[in-house]
């Protein structure tokens, strides 16, 4: 019997609310907290997050609240605020939640300023509270569909990963277990700068060689920066890397790749933002990771394209063209 009878899920956006609905699924008792009275209240007494995840009927087990003491009591917490947020929760969480309580990372996004990763937050605000990441090619109303998936569930600590799998896993929810979360994390959060850009190419017209070589330079891109923080190339091969890569930079079901497409198509960033309530992580991603790419001397020029459009008034084309510009070199990474 697991010893993660109790789960608490932090955040009641799209991806909070779809892990509570599979991790009760998996047969956890499930208590869900938001930020916003009227997401709490629409999850207690309709069964249903009419804001970030309309159409998909909750188990009434699901509990919904506001209050951070609630959802601390439980055996462990996913952590699924956006990530330039986390921090912020986590320093609220600190006087509430018990030492020990084991923290799952499931934001995906490098902390503007800090250049730190979710991790690394964590380390700093929570540290005595063992941490995993949970990562891989997840649109939220799919899984809150219960449609096939599978995730990668990293932790230094392996007794804690396997524990956390057999914890949430189901037929329809896959963790594939791994040692290695910075990679893990990593992956996940350089992805959705990428499916920025692969947006703009698709929004410009730019054809599916583009996005192909996109693709596969921008895993290059987050190899280099995952072994430069600790990481693992391997780790990107997989599920929270290529994976989650393919998924994001190919459909327009993305927030990061529809977001990126309306600006290839000649829309303005603060036009697209205005008009969403959902959050796309590869904005303030792309200007973390070039910046953390900077300091630690790596070469991610389609990150730093990206942060260059989104950030420092770079004309789309021109920005194209200094990438297409850049010299002839050896395949790898
Ligand atoms: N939606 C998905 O398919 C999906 C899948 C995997 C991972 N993720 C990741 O999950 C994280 C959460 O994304 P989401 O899709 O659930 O969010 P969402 O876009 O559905 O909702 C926005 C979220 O931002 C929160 N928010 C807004 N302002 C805030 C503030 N000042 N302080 C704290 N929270 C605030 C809202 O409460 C809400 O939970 C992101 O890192 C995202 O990349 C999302
Ligand atoms: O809609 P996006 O671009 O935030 O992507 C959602 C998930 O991260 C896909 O794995």
């Amino acid at each position: 019997m697991s010893r993660f009878r109790k789960i608490g899920v932090v955040g009641g956006g799209a991806w909070g609310t779809a892990l509570a609905a599979t991790a009760e699924r998996a047969g956890r008792r499930v208590t869900l907290w938001a930020r916003e009275p009227d997401v709490v209240a629409a999850i207690a007494e309709r069964h249903e997050n009419t804001s970030f995840l309309p159409g998909v009927s909750l188990n009434p087990s699901i509990a919904a609240t506001g209050d951070l003491v609630e959802v601390a009591r439980a055996d462990a917490l996913l952590l699924v605020v956006p990530a330039q947020y986390l921090r912020a929760t986590a320093q609220a969480l600190a006087p509430v939640l018990p030492e020990g309580t084991p923290l799952v990372i499931a934001a995906k996004g490098i902390e503007m300023g800090s250049g730190a990763t979710m991790g690394e937050v964590l380390a700093e605000t929570l540290p005595r509270n063992p941490v995993a990441v949970l990562s891989g090619p997840t649109f939220a109303i799919e899984v809150a569909r219960g449609l096939p998936t599978a995730v990668t569930l990293a932790a230094a600590d392996p007794v804690l990963g396997a524990e956390l799998v057999a914890a949430l896993g189901t037929q329809t929810f896959r963790p594939y277990l791994s040692d290695d979360p910075v990679g893990c994390e990593i992956g996940g959060a350089v992805k959705n700068v990428l499916a920025i850009a692969c947006g703009i190419v698709s929004g410009r017209g730019l054809g599916d060689n583009a996005r192909a070589a996109l693709i596969t330079r921008g895993l290059a891109e987050m190899v280099r920066l995952a072994v430069a923080k600790g990481g693992k190339p391997e780790t990107l091969m997989g599920l929270s890397g290529l994976g989650d890569l393919v998924l994001t930079c190919t459909a327009m079901q993305s927030r990061n790749c529809s977001l990126g497409a309306a600006l290839g198509q000649g829309r303005s960033l603060a036009d697209v933002l205005g008009e969403r309530r959902s959050v796309a992580e590869g904005v303030a991603s792309a200007a973390a990771v070039a910046a953390l790419a900077a300091r630690l001397g790596l070469d991610m020029p389609i990150v730093a394209a990206v942060d260059a459009i989104l950030h420092r008034g770079a004309a789309i084309d021109t920005a194209i063209s200094s990438l297409l510009a850049r010299p002839f070199k050896a395949e790898g990474f």
